[in-house]
């Protein structure tokens, strides 16, 4: 068969593209199914993975009954003999007859047989050197457990670790958390047009993809090194086949951009073919983007391996990131399936007939509104660089003025896009 007529015969025996939400729940299932092992990471180094196991508290916490106060430590009616001092840190020994009391600090473990606390600056002393004063009517220390009893869970598996989590932890005695292992990403540019230095011209075009798909990657939770990225990759199929395999050896995930389609130099699809993998998504109903993959090799022992094709056109690869492979690592990284926020259009955006519609938008977060944005033709990144993310545009729909629809955010950093 000839190039055209082979590229033809592709094209007719493709299955019709899925749509964009179920190839999104297809991913993150996939994704989910394949999700990493558990790895243990002390706190200082558990921020941003997620939770493999419950979060649950070691002790009661608070794990003793806890002065919330200065002052003292009474027991029965004052005025009271003043019988020692408890620090914080300290285990202090029981009130064993009324009119008695100890010095206690905030933070400090209250002694058995007290029956009331009474502040500092509400007490006095008589000329013999006894306290007196009037307890308030709450009570001034922390019983345990009021926070949460031993052994309760507190967040559930598949929780991102932030800071909050990561002193909750802490308090509840971990030293270390079971996460997930992070996923490694590689990513593999293909076309020989590409420049990576440089002004583009007389045909063309500066490799806007590698240097920044590895960043998307890493907001979503990747590890990527300079060496996972590698491109242009020469176009031909054996060397699409070889660095393929070589960045398969080390990844969870290869992203590679552009040679999605059927053209005479676009070898993704034989090379996938090649390495025996079966595709979960092949083609989406949604533009700008529609030639995005996802496809799965699975080795003899079981380990499973993603390649995501992003389509060459810039914002087209963007929305195949967002659309296919932040659900995935979702999934690998066993979190929830994100739910997209929803936001009121402030302007039009026109329907694609059958297809989804991923139209760029920044987000008025005060307003809850979406402002379609210019510039947003598939080979340009001007509108990507000014939008928080894209508005859902569903088929046989479009986007009026007022209406609700759903967002699906750009992985941005807070105190970005704050002009
Ligand atoms: N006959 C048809 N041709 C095309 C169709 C179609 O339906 N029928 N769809 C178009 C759409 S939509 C897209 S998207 C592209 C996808 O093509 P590929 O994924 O095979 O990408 P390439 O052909 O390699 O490149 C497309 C375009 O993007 C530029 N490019 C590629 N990589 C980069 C990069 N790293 N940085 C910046 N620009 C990049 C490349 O120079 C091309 O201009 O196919 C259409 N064709
Ligand atoms: O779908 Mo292409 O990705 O529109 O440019």
């Amino acid at each position: 068969m000839s190039t055209e007529t082979a590229a033809a015969a592709a094209q007719v025996a493709a299955p019709p593209p899925a749509g964009w939400e179920e190839a999104r729940s297809r991913v993150y299932a996939v994704g989910l199914a394949a999700a990493l092992p558990p790895v243990n990471r002390s706190l200082s180094d558990a921020d941003g993975y997620t939770l493999a196991e419950p979060l649950t508290t070691r002790t009661d916490l608070p794990a003793f009954p806890t002065s919330s106060v200065d002052g003292w430590a009474v027991r029965g009616a004052g005025p009271w003999d003043v019988v020692g001092r408890v620090l914080a840190g300290q285990t202090p020994a029981g009130l064993t007859a009324d009119g008695t009391t100890v010095e206690i600090a905030t933070g400090a473990m209250v002694p058995t047989g007290t029956t009331a606390i009474l502040r500092i600056e509400d007490s006095g002393r008589t000329p013999d050197g006894r306290v007196t004063g009037t307890p308030r009517p709450n009570p001034e220390w922390r019983e345990p457990g009021e926070e949460a009893v031993a052994g309760e869970e507190l967040l559930p598996a598949g929780t991102p670790v932030d800071p909050a989590l990561i002193g909750l932890a802490a308090s509840c005695g971990h030293d270390q958390l079971a996460v997930r292992r992070q996923p490694r990403a590689a990513l593999l540019v293909f076309g020989d047009e590409l420049l990576t230095a440089g002004p583009p011209g007389s045909g063309r075009v500066r490799d806007a993809l590698g240097p920044a798909v590895p960043s998307w990657l890493r907001r979503y939770g990747c590890q990527v090194r300079p060496s996972d990225v590698v491109g242009p990759v020469a176009d031909t199929l054996p060397a699409h086949v070889a660095a393929l395999r070589a960045a398969l050896a080390g990844a969870d995930l290869v992203c590679t951009t552009g040679g999605t389609m059927h053209g005479p130099v676009d070898h993704l699809h034989p090379a996938l073919e090649a390495l025996g993998a079966d595709h979960v998504v092949n083609t989406v109903a949604v533009r700008p983007g529609f030639p995005m993959l996802l496809a799965r090799l699975v080795d003899a022992d079981g380990r499973v391996r993603f390649v995501a094709g992003l389509p060459g056109n810039p914002q087209s690869a963007i929305v195949a990131l967002v659309s296919l492979v932040a659900p995935l690592l979702a999934g690998l990284q066993g979190r929830a399936l994100p739910a997209l926020p929803q936001a009121t259009l402030a302007g039009p955006v026109p329907g694609r007939g059958d297809y989804t519609h991923l139209a760029l938008v920044r987000l008025d977060r005060a307003a809850g509104t979406a402002h379609p944005v210019r510039h947003v033709g598939s080979a340009m990144l001007r509108g990507l660089a000014g939008a928080d993310g894209f508005a859902v545009i569903r088929p046989g729909t479009s986007g009026e003025v007022g209406a609700r629809v759903p967002v699906v955010p750009l992985p941005l950093l807070p105190g970005e896009r704050t002009w």
